[in-house]
C-alpha cells in the first residue's frame, strides 16, 4: 500500500466516529471480497521491458469512483471532493451536496452516478439534473438490485443519514422519496435502453462481472464499464475485481473502454490493472480516507500520491504496460 494512504486511513479511523468509520470501511457478509480486492493484486507481478527509452505512457488512469455521503466523513463533504479532484470524479447519488454543486466546485469532468429508482418519473428527473449541472456522462451502477448486507452497519443500527444530512439530489422530486436513504430495485437491459433513449449524455455501466454481460453491455450501445464488485460491499461470494478483469476485457475486445475499481491502493496497483487490460482504475475508501483524515488536502495528497507513484512505476517497466507482462507469484 502506498505510505500516504496508510497514513491517511489511520488517521481517518482515529477522527471519524466508529460507526462512520464502519460504514465507509465495511464489507459485505464475512468480508471475504473485501479482504481478496486488495489481496489479489498482492498475488501478481509485473515482468518489466528494458532498454525502450523514455516511452509516453498513459495520462494519470485514475478516477474517483462515487461513493455515498461525504459529508459523515467531513463538513465540506463533497465540494472539497471535488475541489482536490483533478480527474474524473464520479459523483454518487447519494450525494451530501447537490450535483450543481460538485459540479460547480469540480477541477475535473463529474460523472452521475445513479441507481435507477422504482419510479421512472423520478429516474428522469435525476437525469435532467445531471445534465444541467454540466455532468459529462452517467455511470448507472447494476450490481445492486438489492442493498448488500452490511453487517458491521446492521451491528451497530446505522440505516440512515444522520437528522442534519440528506442525499441532497433527491430534494423534490415526483412522490417525494426520503431524503435520507436510497431506493434500490431490480432492473432490465430494456430499462438501460430507455435511460439511453432519454438522455445524449454517454451511458457507461458499473458493476459488470460476467463476460456475457460486457457483451450484452456493447450490444446496447453502453459507452464503457466498470468491472466492480461495489467493494466488497454486495455479494461476498464473487471474485476480486482484479480477478474478473481479464475475461471480461476479452469479452469486449476493445470495443469500449473498462475501468476496474475495488482495492487500488497504490501505483503498482494501477499499473497491473492497466497491464490487464483496464484503461483507468477507481478509486473509492482512499479518497474517504484523505477526506476524513484532512478535507479537500487529504484528498489532494491521495491523488498525488498515486500519481507520483504510477509515474515512478510506469518508468520501472519500460513505459507501457501489457498482459505479457503479467505473472502470477509463486
Ligand atoms: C462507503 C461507500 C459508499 C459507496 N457508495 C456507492 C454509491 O453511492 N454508488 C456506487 O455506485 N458505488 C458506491 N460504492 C462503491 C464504490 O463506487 C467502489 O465500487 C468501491 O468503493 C471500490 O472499491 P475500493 O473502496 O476498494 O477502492 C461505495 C463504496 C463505499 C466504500
Ligand atoms: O454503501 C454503499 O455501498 C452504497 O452504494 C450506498 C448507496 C446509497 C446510499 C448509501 C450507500
Amino acid at each position: 500500500m502506498n505510505p500516504v494512504l496508510a497514513e491517511l486511513h489511520e488517521k481517518a479511523r482515529a477522527v471519524l466516529d466508529p460507526v462512520h468509520y464502519d460504514f465507509f470501511a465495511g464489507g459485505a457478509g464475512d468480508e471475504v471480497v473485501l479482504a481478496e480486492n486488495e489481496a489479489a493484486f498482492r498475488r501478481l507481478a509485473l515482468l518489466p521491458r528494458v532498454l525502450r527509452g523514455e516511452e509516453n505512457g498513459p495520462e494519470f488512469p485514475v478516477l474517483i469512483s462515487p461513493t455515498a455521503f461525504h459529508k459523515l466523513a467531513h463538513p465540506d463533504g463533497e465540494l472539497a471532493t471535488a475541489r482536490a479532484a483533478g480527474t474524473v470524479l464520479v459523483s454518487s447519488m447519494a450525494s451530501t451536496v447537490p450535483i450543481a454543486d460538485v459540479v460547480a466546485a469540480a477541477t475535473g469532468p463529474v460523472w452521475f452516478q445513479l441507481y435507477l429508482q422504482p419510479d421512472p418519473e423520478v429516474t428522469e428527473e435525476l437525469i435532467r439534473r445531471a445534465e444541467r449541472a454540466g455532468c459529462a456522462a452517467l455511470v448507472v451502477t447494476v450490481d445492486s438490485p438489492v442493498f448488500g448486507r452490511h453487517r458491521r452497519d446492521l451491528a451497530h443500527g446505522f440505516h440512515d443519514l444522520p437528522a442534519g444530512l440528506a442525499a441532497e439530489n433527491m430534494r423534490d422530486l415526483p412522490g417525494t422519496p426520503g431524503l435520507r436513504r436510497i431506493e434500490m430495485a431490480p432492473f432490465t437491459w430494456a430499462d438501460i435502453d430507455r435511460v439511453r433513449d432519454l438522455t445524449s449524455l454517454p451511458v457507461w455501466l458499473k458493476g459488470v462481472l460476467h463476460p456475457d454481460d460486457a457483451v450484452l453491455a456493447v450490444e446496447h450501445g453502453v459507452a464503457g464499464i466498470f468491472v466492480s464488485n461495489h467493494g466488497g460491499r454486495q455479494l461476498d461470494v464473487v471474485p476480486a475485481a482484479l480477478d474478473a478483469l481479464p475475461a471480461v476485457v476479452d469479452a469486449v475486445g476493445g470495443r469500449i473502454p473498462v475501468v476496474l475499481d475495488g482495492g487500488v491502493r497504490s501505483g503498482a496497483d494501477i499499473a497491473l490493472a492497466l497491464a490487464l487490460g483496464a484503461s483507468a482504475a477507481g478509486i473509492g475508501r482512499p479518497v474517504l480516507w484523505g477526506l476524513a483524515a484532512d478535507g479537500e488536502a487529504g484528498v489532494r495528497k491521495v491523488l498525488d500520491a498515486l500519481r507520483d507513484e504510477f509515474e515512478h512505476v510506469l518508468a520501472l517497466c519500460g513505459g507501457q504496460l501489457s498482459r505479457d507482462m503479467v505473472v502470477v507469484r509463486c
